[in-house]
């Protein structure tokens, strides 16, 4: 009997072939996880039913019990995943199983090396979902029918992985999907039951809908002591404990039990770093299960990547990506909220302006962060690799929560002066707690790149007088020291920003010396003043070089080099910053140069003076050809004297 149309012909999209590909090839030492990965697509298809027919109940027609069936036919060489969930109209077949929908998906496959342990964990953090399939099946056919469509409405998908895929109208009476796996060759080991009931146990013991395998009838029987051990009929076993994990008492949960749970919420093959499961009760009634990976998803970068909790409502999966429930800057965390306080039919606008989500995600932000502030103290070394994947993001903190701006700057690491290492392992107390006794503020510099930062003039001085600063080099870092004002009562001081006052660190007899030195170099300073005209925003002396002979410092109120960058980069335009460029009296050249009675000559020193003191503070010049030019000229000069 046919009951199927006319099959239509499609390619898939590019990237699904890429994917394919890649996948097949990385995943092979990984074959179960398709169980996983289908299980739980079946899963999440009857919760969602669960979920719209809160509103319609008529979508269960008459078959309530929800369910997803694993069953195996060895003869045919074929596993079946079937569930009475959501199902899929043909246009949602369309999308679902022959694009991939996720944003950023071209890079993600750009990443891919070939490299197999490498790929295979990119693939993982990717979530290969529907398409695991092809690891070990030639052929996947898949038979659904929508809720609340008509039985003549169900859609049949066939492929063999190869690039094409057919779809055809078919009739199916039971609402839900089925997956048919033909198993290839190399994977018929996956046509045997107890295997199937294993990796389920492993996988997805804590699912909430039932996961059923077929038991075979037996028939009446003889019992060791003689006794009739009745004929049982066969049935659909439940295999899985059916109880959600989050559900259960913390006391009765295994480690390897939050592991498992974590890889199917988060579609992760690695671990996870650290996690935290929390009954709340008291004015509002929920439970957070959330968890830290252990490394970076592919789109981290994206602030609009999916974000990972998943709200649940008195145990009904409710959406998946509730952003209301995580501040951005804390987006690589996975796991859910199960609220009781709030209604079953929350929308994503409701959630928006409530008190009951405004509380949940204060209270759930905390933990996150007191769940890494432990991890800091007691395991250093874990949290090292914790910053690594994820530091640049916890950066974007202090300007999206005030609130919590303390916990997190101490949760911060830097590189710094005190060590010889680009790694960023200081932390703010560390510095706090290597600092003199008469120093007041917490000194930084922001630069492109950490050796620039590194070798700035500026810290000329600070090296000098044993003041430790922090190096500060990521993109994000101008962004962050604008918003860090004070930690633990120690403001921060840029040490190319404004004009250096070491405060009491200062003796008073080089406070006069150097009042003496300004005083006699007025003269020069104003030569200087006449020779750059508009070039800068004043000439001064300064004590903060020791082995350079000027540099270049933004005033107290003006924008900062790093901060214009970044400005300029995100193409905005950006108001001229005329900087203070200061001298260092001490300096052989500058002292040189100050004995110079040619006005020309004097100017092109000058002149040569500032463009290498831009260099090391911009990294670039505005004309560095006329630098070049001069510099050249002014060493032949010189070598003809
Ligand atoms: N058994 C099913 N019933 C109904 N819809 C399904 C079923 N399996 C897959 N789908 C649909 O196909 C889509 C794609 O599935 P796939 O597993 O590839 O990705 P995903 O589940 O959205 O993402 P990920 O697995 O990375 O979370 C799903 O979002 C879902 O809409």
């Amino acid at each position: 009997m046919s009951d199927t149309t006319q099959a239509e012909k499609h390619g898939f999209q590019t990237e699904v072939k890429q994917l394919l590909q890649l996948m097949i090839h990385s995943l092979y030492s990984n074959k179960e996880i398709f169980l996983r990965e289908l299980v739980s697509n079946a899963s999440d298809a009857a919760d969602k039913l669960r979920f719209k027919a809160l509103e319609n109940d008529a979508l269960l027609e008459t078959d309530a019990d929800l369910h997803v069936r694993v069953s195996v036919n060895k003869d045919a060489n074929t596993i079946t995943i079937s569930d009475n969930g959501i199902g899929m109209t043909r246009d949602e077949v369309m999308t679902n199983l022959g694009t991939i929908a996720k944003s950023g998906t071209k890079e993600f496959i750009s990443q891919l090396s070939g490299d197999q342990s490498k790929d295979s964990r990119l693939i993982g953090q990717f979530g290969v979902g529907f398409y695991s399939a092809f690891i070990v099946a030639d052929n996947v056919t898949v038979r659904t029918r929508a809720a609340g469509a008509d039985k003549a409405h169900g859609v049949e998908w066939k492929s063999a992985g190869d690039g094409e895929f057919t779809v055809a109208d078919i009739e199916k009476t039971a609402r839900g999907t089925d997956i048919i796996l033909h198993l290839k060759d190399e994977a018929k080991e996956f046509a045997d039951e107890w295997k199937l009931r294993q990796i389920i146990n492993t996988y997805s013991d804590h699912l909430s809908i039932p996961v059923q395998m077929y038991k075979e009838p037996t028939p009446e029987s003889e019992g060791p002591d003689g006794e009739t051990v009745p004929a049982t009929p066969g049935e659909w076993e439940t295999i899985n404990s059916g109880q959600a994990l989050w559900t259960r008492d913390k006391s009765e949960i295994s480690d390897d039990e939050y592991k498992e749970f974590y890889k199917t919420v988060a579609h992760d093959f690695d671990e996870p770093l650290l996690w935290s499961h929390n009954k709340v009760e008291g004015k509002h009634e929920y439970t957070s299960l959330l968890y830290v990976p252990k490394r970076a998803p592919w789109d981290l970068w994206n602030r609009d990547s999916q974000k990972g909790i998943k709200l649940y409502v008195q145990r009904v999966f409710i959406m998946d990506d509730a952003e209301q429930f995580m501040p951005t800057y804390l987006r690589f965390v996975k796991g859910l909220i199960d609220s009781n306080d709030l209604p079953l039919n929350v929308s994503r606008e409701i959630l928006q302006d409530n008190r009951i989500s405004r509380s949940m995600r204060s209270a759930s932000t905390k933990k996150v962060l007191s769940m890494l502030s432990k991890l800091a103290k007691n395991e250093p070394e874990e949290y090292a690799q914790f910053w690594d994947n994820f530091g640049q993001v916890l950066k974007e903190g202090p300007a999206e929560d005030q609130g919590n701006v303390e916990k997190i700057a101490s949760l911060l690491r830097f590189a710094s002066s005190h060590g010889d290492s680009a790694e960023q392992r200081v932390s703010l107390d560390d510095y706090i707690a290597r600092m003199a006794d008469n120093q007041d503020k917490i000194y930084y510099i922001v630069a492109d790149s950490y050796a620039a930062a590194k070798n700035n003039p500026a810290l000329e001085i600070f090296r000098k007088k044993g003041i430790e600063v922090l190096l500060l080099s990521d993109r994000i870092d101008e962004w962050l020291m604008s918003h860090l004002h004070d930690y633990n009562e120690k403001s921060f001081q840029s040490v190319t920003r404004g004009d250096l006052d070491l405060g009491d660190m200062d003796d008073e007899a080089s406070k006069k010396a150097h009042e003496e030195t300004e005083k006699a170099f007025e003269g020069t300073v104003e030569r200087f003043t006449k020779a750059l005209g508009e070039q800068v925003k004043s000439v001064r002396v300064t004590h903060r070089l020791t082995d350079s002979p000027a540099c270049i410092v933004t005033d107290e109120n003006d924008m900062s080099t790093q901060m214009a960058k970044l400005m300029e980069a995100a193409g905005q335009k950006v108001p001229e910053t005329k900087y203070i460029f200061e001298l260092n009296p001490e300096h052989a050249l500058v002292q040189r140069i100050a004995e110079e009675q040619d006005e020309q000559r004097f100017a092109d020193w000058a002149e040569l003076l500032l463009q290498q003191a831009t260099l090391a503070e911009r990294g670039s010049l505005k004309d560095p050809g006329s630098y070049v030019r001069k510099l050249n000229q002014m060493m032949l000069d010189l070598t003809n004297r």
